[in-house]
C-alpha cells in the first residue's frame, strides 16, 4: 500500500532523516517508536506527503505520491496531527465535516451522505453528544476524540497518527487503539507514533525504532521489546515480562543508563 525506499530528508544542510525503506500493507498497523527529536513526526510528514524527500521516493498503491492531486491523496490518506493549532470557536460537527471536503466536488455544499459518515464518526468516538459544542468547550480527551471523527470522516485507506493518545486517560487510551486495531480488519492500514512502548507492543503488527535520523530496526513486538537497541537507543534498563493474559511481553523501565 505505502512504500518508501531510502528517504531521507535535510534541513538547511542538516539530516533529519536517513535512507529510511519500509513499507504497511492493506490491514497492517505500524508503531513508530523512538526517543524525541528522533525524526517520528517527520517521518509522518514524508508519508503523508506534506514534506518531499530530499532523496528516495514514497510511493502509494504502487504511484510516486507526488504524482497524486492534494485533495486525490486526502481520499486515501488522512493525518491526525500533534498540537494542530484548530480555531478554537469551530463547532464540533462542523470541524467533523472537514474530513469530508476532499470528497465534495467543486462549488458543490454537503450531501447527505457527508452528514451520514460524519454522524457516523461522532458516533464511533462517541463524540455525537458534543457535536454542538466548540472546541474550546472541550477537555483535551474530548477534543482528541473529535480530531478522531475527522479522520474517520475522510474514509481513508491508511490513517497516519502522531502521538494519538496524548491527552486520553487510560481507558480511552485503551479504548482508541483497540478500535484502530478493530479496523485493520476492514483493511484499514495505520501508522502511529507511540511513546508508550508497552501499548504500542499490544496493539501495533510491527514496530519501527527511530534514532537520530535512522532506522536502527523493525521488528515484530515481542522481538522489538527484547532487543538490546531499546536500551541503548532510549539509554535506560528495562526487563521484559511475559505476562500471562496478553499475546506479548510488556517492559519495566527500571532505571536510566
Ligand atoms: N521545520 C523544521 N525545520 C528544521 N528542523 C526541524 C523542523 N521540524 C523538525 N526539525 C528537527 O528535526 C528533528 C526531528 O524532529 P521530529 O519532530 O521529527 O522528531 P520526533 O521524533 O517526532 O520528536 P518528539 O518525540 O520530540 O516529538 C529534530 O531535531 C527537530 O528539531
Amino acid at each position: 500500500m505505502i512504500q518508501l525506499q531510502e528517504v531521507s530528508v535535510s534541513f538547511g544542510g542538516r539530516s533529519i532523516l536517513q535512507k529510511i525503506s519500509l513499507q504497511a500493507e492493506k490491514g497492517q498497523s505500524i508503531g513508530i517508536i523512538g526517543p524525541n527529536g528522533a525524526g517520528k513526526s517527520t517521518l509522518l510528514k514524508v508519508i503523508a506527503g506534506q514534506w518531499m524527500p530530499s532523496q528516495g521516493e514514497v510511493t502509494f498503491a504502487g504511484k510516486p505520491i507526488q504524482s497524486y492531486g492534494k485533495k486525490q491523496l486526502a481520499r486515501h490518506i488522512a493525518f491526525m496531527r500533534q498540537n494542530v493549532v484548530y480555531e478554537l470557536n469551530d463547532r464540533v460537527y462542523d470541524t467533523v465535516m472537514l474530513g469530508r471536503y476532499p470528497f465534495l466536488k467543486r462549488f458543490s455544499s454537503e450531501q447527505p451522505l457527508d452528514h451520514e459518515i460524519c454522524r457516523q464518526s461522532l458516533q464511533r468516538t462517541d463524540t455525537w453528544e458534543l457535536r454542538n459544542r466548540y472546541l474550546d468547550q472541550l477537555s483535551g480527551g474530548e477534543r482528541q476524540r473529535v480530531l478522531l471523527a475527522q479522520v474517520l470522516a475522510q474514509q481513508p485507506k491508511l490513517l497516519l497518527l502522531d502521538e494519538p493518545t496524548t491527552y486520553l486517560d487510560l481507558h480511552r487510551q485503551v479504548e482508541l487503539l483497540s478500535f484502530l486495531k478493530q479496523e485493520q480488519q476492514n483493511g484499514l492500514a495505520w501508522i502511529a507514533v507511540l511513546h508508550d512502548l508497552n501499548l504500542a507492543a499490544q496493539f501495533c503488527d510491527q514496530l519501527v525504532l527511530l534514532d537520530a535520523g535512522k532506522l536502527v530496526q523493525m521488528a515484530a513486538p515481542a522481538i522489538m521489546l527484547r532487543s538490546p537497541a531499546i536500551e541503548d537507543v532510549f539509554q535506560i534498563r528495562t526487563v521484559v515480562l511475559d505476562i500471562p493474559s496478553l499475546h506479548v511481553p510488556q517492559i519495566v523501565v527500571t532505571g536510566n543508563k
